[in-house]
């Protein structure tokens, strides 16, 4: 679909030479089109990937056309493109989306547009492409009845500004197992059964044990097809042939069914013997001891390492010596971006009952207004006011942080410390943190 476009927020004396177009990831009788291929080939520039491979294009689209992938490119004219340079096929700049859902709580799986692929050609960068593309796909979402917006950041600088709230993080862990792991309770830890399994049945389970973990995880969002290849080794962006060092474990309940398993592989750390995580899912919270446990009997092996650990972990508090667990990092991982505030604010569960009248402000419109939360028996109505005047609203945020605020992955009353939201009716942060208060702490274990 051609379109012109104008961002919204224009700088006025800068040129926008560029036409947006917006196509389906799709093969026409089998064949990958030039303008696919070349979308692909720049996001492996943008990326610093390698050049594309037939077979790894072939792979990746294969992938992305399972996701209902809609990409989008921004063009220059054939006049603009220098001669012996990238024609003007290359796209100048890249943006992607697909749509999944994210758990809110109690069951609720609302729908997601999540965003990744974004790059911009260094030739090229500064110009407000970014900003193009991602105002005019914002708008498209919000048009679509999509109630948020979600990605996982390569900058933590880069998406505040379009409205995007940091509003899960993971932590990067080391656990000493030399000499075994020992549990405080070694029987919540030995339930069920470990066994070693080929890859390829990890691959092949993968699906079905995420959707399981999915529909009971708080901040869970939805994985795109190249995670079953990606947490097995099987294939990644541009890479389609297997390592050959990813091992797997599957976990086996009490009736044998499988409910969840760990991928790993040694550490290319040469100071130490370690082996680190690439992807472990556990349906319950038994098959996650049960696989830590079968992680910690590891031989040879002095640590295990893992970037994507809940930052609230049973772990720490199961294993007898807490030191022996190390949390080296934490970081922002999934950004929310609130585009429908009513539509928002009532899919998810509220942990009491009372009313609330909040400002949001949003530079792009989607989400701004002043709201009347009002929570019964633990569902909000989500009323619209007036902006005359004639109703006063109480706290005033902007839509970044409301999308922070969104799965309790921060409180009012640090924002408020922050200086980030505004009371102008005392106690209504306290309001607003008891009617907010997560079930638990949001963990998303997906990047895209
Ligand atoms: C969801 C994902 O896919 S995450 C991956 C993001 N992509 C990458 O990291 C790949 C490498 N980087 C790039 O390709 C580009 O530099 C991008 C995509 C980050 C930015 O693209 P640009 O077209 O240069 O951004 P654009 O000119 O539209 O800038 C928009 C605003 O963001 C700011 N901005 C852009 N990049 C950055 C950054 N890396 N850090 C801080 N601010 C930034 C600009 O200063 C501008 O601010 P303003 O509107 O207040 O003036």
């Amino acid at each position: 679909m051609p379109q012109s476009y104008e961002p919204a927020i224009s700088r006025a004396t800068r040129s926008f030479p560029y036409e947006l177009r917006t196509f389906p990831v799709r093969r026409v009788d089998g064949k990958i089109s030039p303008e696919l291929s070349k979308w692909a080939e720049a996001v492996a520039l943008g990326f610093h990937g390698d050049a594309m491979t037939e077979d790894a294009l072939a792979f990746y689209i294969a992938c992305e056309e399972v996701d209902g992938r809609m990409v989008t490119g921004a063009y220059l004219s054939d006049a603009q493109a220098p001669v012996g340079a990238w024609d003007a096929q290359y796209p100048v700049s890249t943006y992607a989306y697909h749509r999944k859902n994210l758990n809110v709580g109690a069951g609720t799986l609302m729908p997601v547009h999540q965003i990744t692929a974004v790059t911009v050609r260094p030739s090229h960068r500064r110009r407000g492409l970014l900003r193009a593309m991602m105002d005019s796909d914002l708008a498209q979402a919000k048009a679509a009845g999509i109630p948020m917006a979600a990605l996982t950041a390569s900058e933590a600088t880069i998406y505040g500004r379009f409205g995007f709230g940091v509003a899960t993080h993971t932590s990067t862990i080391e656990v000493t197992v030399k000499g075994g792991l020992d549990f405080l309770v070694p029987a919540a830890a030995s339930v069920g059964v470990v066994e070693i399994a080929p890859v390829g049945t990890v691959r092949d389970l993968h699906n079905e044990i995420f959707e399981r973990v999915h529909a009971t995880s708080y901040g869970s969002i939805g994985r795109h097809d190249m995670y079953r290849l990606a947490a097995t080794g099987l294939g990644n962006y541009g890479a389609v042939e297997p390592l050959k060092n990813v091992r797997a474990a599957l976990h086996y309940d009490a009736s044998g069914a499988v409910d969840g398993y760990v991928t790993y592989k040694p550490s290319d750390d040469k100071n130490r013997s370690a082996v680190e995580i690439v992807d472990l899912l556990a349906v319950t919270d038994a098959a996650y001891l049960a696989l830590w446990n079968y992680l910690g009997s590891l031989d040879l092996i002095d640590v295990i390492t893992w970037d994507m650990a809940p930052v609230v972990d049973p772990l720490e508090w199961a294993i007898a010596a807490k030191r022996h667990y190390k949390r080296t990092a934490t970081e922002d991982h999934l950004w929310l971006r609130i585009l429908d505030t009513p539509g928002s604010l009532a899919a998810r569960e509220y942990a009491s009952d009372g009313s609330l009248v909040i400002h949001v402000g949003d530079p792009l419109g989607h989400a701004s207004g002043i709201f009347r939360i009002e929570v019964v028996h633990g569902k909000a109505t989500v009323t619209r006011c007036p902006e005359d005047g004639s109703v006063e609203a109480e706290l005033s945020m902007g839509v970044s942080e409301l999308s922070s605020l969104y799965l309790g992955g921060v409180t009012a009353r640090v924002l408020l410390a922050a200086g980030r939201v505004r009371e102008m009716r005392s106690g209504s942060v306290a309001v607003f943190d008891a009617l907010f208060a997560a079930p638990e702490s949001a963990h998303c274990m997906t990047s895209f």
